[in-house]
């Protein structure tokens, strides 16, 4: 493969071979950071980051001597990763870039996959690997890529994981949901967020889309909230309302797009509700849920959307059913992993459509 020298703020990555794909690889973006470090403050008092330390990029080090280390220890249940350095992370992304997107889209499992993946659909596209952004966590889930991409999705402006952090990965929600306030403070307004998940709705199929119109909140229940912890109102109010999250003139958009692409027979529109995984749930949790008014179930996004609700994004998510969750005794029939990635590679092509059309109309909607 042949591969070109490309400048991206005096500083070299490789160009992929049509010329349009920039992949930052590990070894070329430390160099990057250890030649323009960002000024990432950590802790509390604050502390300059300084990459020829032993301070580790990915904050998940433990504490020190000399006080609390950088965003907060990875498991603690409280975030007190600060604007501040949340605010350097955009900038590092922000000075390798030179797109300024509004939109910002989270690939759930089975759409983020190595080819043919909606990451794959951007052009002009420059792609950071999580591990070298400094701070950001690392997803451990196979099937689930992990990079951040900028680029055009059709002629809008976009940026794009490829791969997110779960609860049962062991990171704390907060965490977990650290990416959308990046993407908040490089200037995102409108979050997109899809996952995978089981039907419960007798009516939902496998390979159905749902549009979520709201959630459950299970893991909020037993009282685990991305937003606990010290609160910072530059990101948003403490006691945030969340019962607009997923927002009416987006899914009004939505339900347009599946009628233009003659798949109303397959898109729903219904609760979804998060567990904290892995394990899938048991034949009593799933009729606690069905009763409870729950149409999908999966473990995620809840607290991404969470996240953005409070610092005033505007959010939309759906489900891609992959699997019908059991509700017998007798039935031997049980949800896995592969299934999961098997239907949204199945699944793929139909689901770049909705989003890229559903994106053009929200660039639309923000112009008129
Ligand atoms: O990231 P999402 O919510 O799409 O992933 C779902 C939940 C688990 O990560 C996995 C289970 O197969 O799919
Ligand atoms: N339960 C929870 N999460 C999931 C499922 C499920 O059945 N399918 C895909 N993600």
């Amino acid at each position: 493969m042949s591969s070109a020298k490309i400048a991206i703020n005096g500083t070299s990555a490789t160009n992929g071979t049509n010329g349009t794909a920039k992949e930052m690889n590990g070894a070329d973006l430390k160099k990057l950071k250890n030649a323009n470090p960002p000024k990432v403050y950590i802790g509390s008092p604050q502390k300059e980051f300084n990459p020829s330390s032993n301070d580790s990029l990915d904050g998940n080090q433990s504490p020190t001597e000399s006080g609390p280390p950088c965003c907060v220890e990875a498991y603690s249940p409280y975030n007190s990763c600060t604007y501040e350095l949340i605010e350097s992370v955009a900038q590092f992304l922000l000075d390798r870039v030179s797109i300024r997107p509004k939109i910002g889209i989270i690939c759930g499992s089975g759409m983020d996959g190595t080819t043919g993946c909606l990451a794959d659909a951007l052009t002009d596209s420059t792609s950071f690997p999580y591990e070298t952004i400094p701070y950001f966590p690392t997803p451990t889930v196979p099937g689930h890529m992990g990079r951040l991409v900028f680029g055009y999705l059709g002629d809008v402006p976009v940026m794009c994981m490829q791969g997110r952090f779960h609860y049962y990965e062991g990171y704390p929600l907060w965490k977990c949901a650290m990416p959308v306030r990046v993407m908040k403070l490089v200037g995102v307004t409108h979050l997109l967020a899809s996952n995978a998940a089981g039907g419960l709705n007798d009516k939902y199929r496998v390979g159905d889309i749902m549009i979520i119109k709201d959630h459950i909140n299970l893991l909020g229940f037993a009282g685990n909230n991305p937003l606990m912890g010290p609160n910072d109102e530059r990101f948003g109010p403490r006691f945030p309302a969340i019962n607009r999250a997923y927002d009416v003139n987006v899914r009004r958009m939505a339900k347009q797009v599946a009628t233009e692409m003659d798949i109303n027979n397959i898109t729903h529109e219904g609760v979804y509700s998060v567990v904290g995984g892995p394990s899938f749930e048991t034949i009593a949790e799933i009729r606690m849920l069905g009763a409870l008014g729950v149409d999908a179930v999966g473990m995620s996004t809840v607290h991404e959307v969470i996240t953005a609700r409070h610092c005033g994004m505007t959010s939309f998510a759906f489900s891609l059913i992959t699997n019908k969750s059991v509700t017998d005794y007798e039935s031997y029939e049980e949800p896995n992993h592969e299934e999961v990635i098997d239907m949204g590679k199945q699944r793929e092509p139909v689901l770049k459509e909705f989003i890229t059309r559903l994106v053009k109309k929200i660039e639309d909607d923000r112009d008129e």
